[in-house]
């Protein structure tokens, strides 16, 4: 009588696969109940960590029970470990969503779990999804692809958001575009990169007055924009004739605005007109320093200048003119007064004191003031775009002469 065996020691043969046994199913098991435990346990401390952080920002109601007074905070549903932390919240009675992330209250719950910010995400009904950011969703920069549009009415890349959308913004759209920061926030390569998407557009003329002759000037020679860009510092009377002569074209084009509609639209013979005003405060201050013409003998310089960009802000958007104006700070006296200022639709500052953010953004953006007085280069707080205020990081061309390449490689040579 034959013994059949099981020989445990030999391996099963190839391709075939033992079903498990009782031992593994156990192990199996075990595994599962110990990562549900820990995640329990998790969550557990997620929560009660959200609630503290809740009564101690004051997010939470005192209920008055006869025991005495007890705090309610925002019910927690569903916990994921992450990364990134995610609960979901219910909101109580009168809460809103931004609630959360109003005053200083993002950071502050972010850091008690462990993160470096927050984002709310509404969801259906009276919840919401709070998301702890490990680290600051803009920190990495990000590089300009070369690419160019063919008219002013196609979108341009402005900036990418915290939640990774990128934001476009057509030229042809009737918003003149304000830009601040201080020395070295990254005013200079944002404007690289918005100029030389538009280069090759055949409806945009980008003209202006720039006083460093940096952003205009050199990079544009021998294309047609070159002749509409003043950039000689010695020369203010140039300036100011030149700014006359745009107010000039913005009246005739008013003129010339066909019956039935309300505006010019751009086309190559009447192109949008981009007046960059680089440093703007420091020609003001350069013409205001000129001796002053005799009572009766003209206008001094600044007035001069004062009133042509405050015209071509206020009646140049029906006629296609729009004005990109770039200061390290949008004081109300150093760009032409509040209501030249009031005109930008488009507001972008880079890393600035909070008293200026507040002045180009308003009070919406206190919050924020102090964290985006210490910005990254490349990051800028931007309102306009019929969104919300919010960060954004705008793309990286490269160095100047990246830009002067794009421009001289992309833009159209001017007619001899
Ligand atoms: N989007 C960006 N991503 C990464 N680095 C940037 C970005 N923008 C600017 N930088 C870096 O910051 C430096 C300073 O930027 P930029 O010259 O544009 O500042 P600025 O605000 O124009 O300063 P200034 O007023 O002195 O001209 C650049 O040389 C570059 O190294």
């Amino acid at each position: 009588m034959t013994t059949k065996t099981l020989d445990r020691t030999r391996p099963p043969a190839a391709g075939h696969r033992r079903p498990p046994g009782f031992i593994s199913r156990w192990r199996a098991r075990r595994a599962e109940r110990e990562q549900w435990a820990a995640h329990h346990r998790l969550a557990q401390g997620i929560t009660a960590e959200f609630r503290e952080a809740c009564t101690a920002l004051r997010l939470c109601q005192y209920v008055s029970v006869a025991a005495g007074i007890t705090v309610r905070t925002p019910r927690v549903g569903a916990v994921h470990g992450g990364p990134p932390i995610t609960l979901t919240v219910e909101l109580m009675a009168g809460q809103e969503p931004a609630d959360f992330i109003s005053k200083e209250n993002g950071p502050r719950l972010a850091h008690s779990l462990g993160g470096h910010g927050l984002r709310v995400e509404p969801m259906p009904g009276r919840w919401v999804r709070l998301v702890v950011l490990n680290h600051d969703p803009l920190r990495d920069g990000f590089a300009l692809p070369a690419l160019t549009v063919a008219s002013g009415s196609e979108p341009v890349i402005l900036g990418r958001t915290e939640d990774g959308i990128t934001l476009g913004h057509a030229i042809a759209d009737a918003s003149h575009i304000a830009v601040q920061g201080q020395n070295g926030s990254g005013k200079s390569a944002f404007t690289y990169a918005l100029l030389s998407q538009l280069a090759a557009a055949d409806d945009v003329l980008v003209c202006g007055s720039d006083i460093t002759g940096l952003v205009l000037g050199p990079a544009w020679y021998d294309t047609p924009h070159a002749v509409h860009q003043m950039t000689n510092l010695d020369d203010l009377e140039e300036h100011a004739n030149f700014l006359e002569e745009l107010v000039l074209v913005m009246e005739a084009r008013l003129g010339e605005i066909p019956p039935r509609q309300d505006k010019i639209t751009p086309r190559p013979d009447c192109p949008t007109l981009l007046v960059v005003l680089e440093e703007f405060p420091g020609l003001l201050r350069a013409a205001d320093a000129r001796p002053k013409p005799k009572r009766g003998e003209g206008t001094p310089m600044g007035d001069r200048i004062r009133s042509c960009v405050l015209r071509l802000l206020s009646e140049g958007r029906k006629a296609a003119i729009r004005v990109l104006m770039l200061a390290q700070r949008f004081e109300a006296t150093a760009v032409g007064g509040g209501y030249a200022r009031d005109q930008f639709a488009l507001r972008l500052s880079f890393r600035v004191p909070a008293d200026s953010l507040e002045m180009l953004h308003g009070t919406d953006a206190r919050a924020l003031g102090p964290e985006h007085a210490n910005a990254a280069p490349g990051i800028a707080y931007l309102s306009g775009l019929g969104r919300d205020c919010e960060r954004i990081r705008v793309p990286y061309l490269g160095e100047y002469g990246e830009y002067v390449d794009r421009v001289q490689a992309y833009a159209r040579r001017a007619e001899r």
